[in-house]
């Protein structure tokens, strides 16, 4: 077996001689941050996984710590409006076209299959509630203090906070962690009245299935929520700006999901802007260009989803007057400690650089309170995988090959499809591939990109095999389970070093 590149204990032993530094650098700091300033060792500003995660971890490090949440409920764009609920209608819809396309296959007769939609948000809802109350549970549980309103950083010390009862609340602190995530991109010419022209959020909850949805923006909210809809019975339209639908993903896997996704009656213009958007009292007229230049021309919806990304939020926070450093994006600026140039400010997840996903919100709350501890907080960034939970799903983690290919990387790529692996054929859901990208001379994964079933699941041998720096002989010498859709991770693996057995 190839050696590992590098071993969880060498990593081990640096970060710990790291902490000792941090810990003596933590306490010289915390003392300068303010000795009078003190009711709170941390302030964190924005209850979505950043920020909540970050609580919970820095009361769990013995930091006195509050958390200020705005919209009454924590856990965020994520689980309010994001994550949680677009993945519960992704779950239904899939359920409900399964029910008309596969059941029959597999000698399920189920009769006519019809949609209870308010059945279907009422699910959603009842995830998505219980999870925010399990983050306050786990705020109790952990002695983090719960402010709701939205605050105003008003000095390196000290937030002020709108409460939504009423009034108003100072909450002082050594640190602040700004953890106010993002928003919406709105488009010139479009206004987003979450009716009919809706953004994510109106997405979620649209009264009636739409006959027609234009979805601009081919990237993930478009992707998926444009699945839940068109497998609920719409006719959907991606105008995508771009020359492809999510422009970052490996150009092989991208071209498959793209047809898989038109061969679920998703249609794609791409290379296409949107000018304008006119309600005609009939229903919406979209305005297009070329991207390029060109003839313009129109295009037809009932509803239109606005998801051409998402931008840093960080409106009435003070950061101007506080002198916080943002980028031309409006990112907040940080260095590799979550640091802004404001002493004692620190800011993670979606409101600085990096992309903009749960999971990575997360590991910045961890890594930046493990820092003010003394500890050894750190984030790979190279190693967050991205998902797309459409059907087949589509899991990626590190370098396409095209990136690969730009840096002048000798590479060896092997790829394994699910067609000829056992489970997924026995499941009846063998569409889409494992391709994995190594380093020629080392042999060591530089990407993994699947498009299969449960893709999003199966990345993760991938995560973790980079993040030991592990080489594809590494994975494919590693005993599999049998039968399991796992197998075809280990075949590409095979692949990618010497030859598959089962293609
Ligand atoms: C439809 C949709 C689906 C998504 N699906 C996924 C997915 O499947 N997987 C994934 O990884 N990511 C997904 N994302 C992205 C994910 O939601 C974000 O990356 C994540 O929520 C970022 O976390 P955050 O804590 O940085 O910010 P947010 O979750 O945006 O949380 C910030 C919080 O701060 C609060 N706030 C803002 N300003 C203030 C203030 N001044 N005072 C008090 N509170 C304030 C806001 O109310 C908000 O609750 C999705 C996003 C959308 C829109
Ligand atoms: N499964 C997940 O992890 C998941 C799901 C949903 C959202 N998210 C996160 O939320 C963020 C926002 O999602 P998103 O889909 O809005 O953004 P995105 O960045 O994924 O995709 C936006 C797409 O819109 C296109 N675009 C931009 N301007 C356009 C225009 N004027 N006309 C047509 N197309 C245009 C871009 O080229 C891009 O392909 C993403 O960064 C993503 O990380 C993640």
């Amino acid at each position: 077996m190839a050696a590992r590149i590098c071993s969880r204990k060498a990593v081990k032993e640096v970060t710990q001689k790291f902490s000792l530094y941090r810990v003596v650098g933590h306490r010289g700091y915390a003392a300068a941050a303010g000795a009078d300033a003190a009711e709170n060792d941390v302030i964190v500003v924005g209850g979505g996984p950043g920020g909540y995660v970050a609580a919970i971890k820095a009361a769990q490090l013995g930091f006195k710590t509050t958390c200020i949440e705005g919209r009454g409920s924590l856990g965020g764009t994520c689980l309010n409006v994001g994550c949680i609920p677009s993945k519960a209608l992704l779950q239904s819809s899939h359920m409900y076209h399964e029910a008309q396309h596969s059941f029959a296959a597999h000698g399920v007769k189920v009769g006519s299959v019809s949609i209870d939609l308010p059945a279907m948000m009422q699910q959603k809802d009842k995830a998505v509630t219980g999870l925010t109350k399990g983050i306050e549970g786990l705020f109790k549980k952990n002695k983090v203090t719960y402010v709701k309103g939205y605050g105003k950083i008003t000095s390196p010390n000290e937030v002020t906070v709108d409460l939504l009862d009423g009034g108003s609340q100072t909450v002082k602190g050594k640190n602040i962690i700004i953890a106010t995530g993002s928003a919406v991109k709105s488009l010139p010419g479009i206004t987003i009245d979450e009716e009919k022209v809706v953004s994510s959020t109106g997405a979620l909850k649209l009264k009636e299935v739409p006959e027609k949805l234009v979805v601009i923006g081919g990237g993930y909210i478009g992707l998926e929520m444009g699945s839940v809809w068109g497998r609920l019975g719409s006719q959907v339209t991606v105008v995508e700006f771009g020359d492809a639908i999510v422009p970052s993903m490996d150009a092989e896997v991208r071209k498959s999901f793209q047809r898989s996704l038109e061969k679920q009656k998703m249609k794609f213009k791409l290379k296409t802007k949107v000018v304008k958007v006119e309600d005609t009292g009939n229903g919406l007229t979209l305005h297009l260009e070329a991207a390029e230049g060109g003839s313009p021309s129109t295009l037809d919806a009932n509803v239109v989803l606005v998801a051409a990304g998402r931008t840093p939020f960080t409106q009435g926070l003070g950061l101007e007057e506080l002198g916080v450093k943002v980028d031309k994006f409006g990112r907040v600026e940080v260095d590799h400690s979550f640091a802004t140039n404001v002493p004692g400010v620190y800011a993670i997840g979606d409101v600085i650089p990096g992309p903009m996903l749960a999971h990575k919100a997360e590991e910045d709350g961890v890594a930046c309170v493990e820092l003010l501890a003394g500890k050894a907080g750190h984030v790979n960034y190279d190693t967050v995988p991205g998902v797309v939970y459409t059907h087949p799903e589509v899991a990626s983690v590190g370098k396409t090959e095209e990136q690969v290919k730009a840096a002048n990387i000798k590479y060896n790529v092997g790829k394994f499809p699910f067609m000829a692996n056992s489970r997924a054929r026995s499941i009846d859901d063998a569409e889409g591939m494992v391709k994995i990208i190594a380093e020629k001379e080392t042999d060591k994964i530089l990407g993994v990109h699947i498009m299969g079933p449960s893709a999003g699941e199966l990345i993760h041998e991938a995560v973790l095999a980079m993040e030991y720096g592990a080489s594809s002989e590494d994975i494919a010498r590693v005993c599999h389970g049998h039968p399991t859709l796992s197998e075809a991770v280990k075949e590409a693996a095979m692949a990618t070093y010497d030859k598959p057995i089962h293609f």
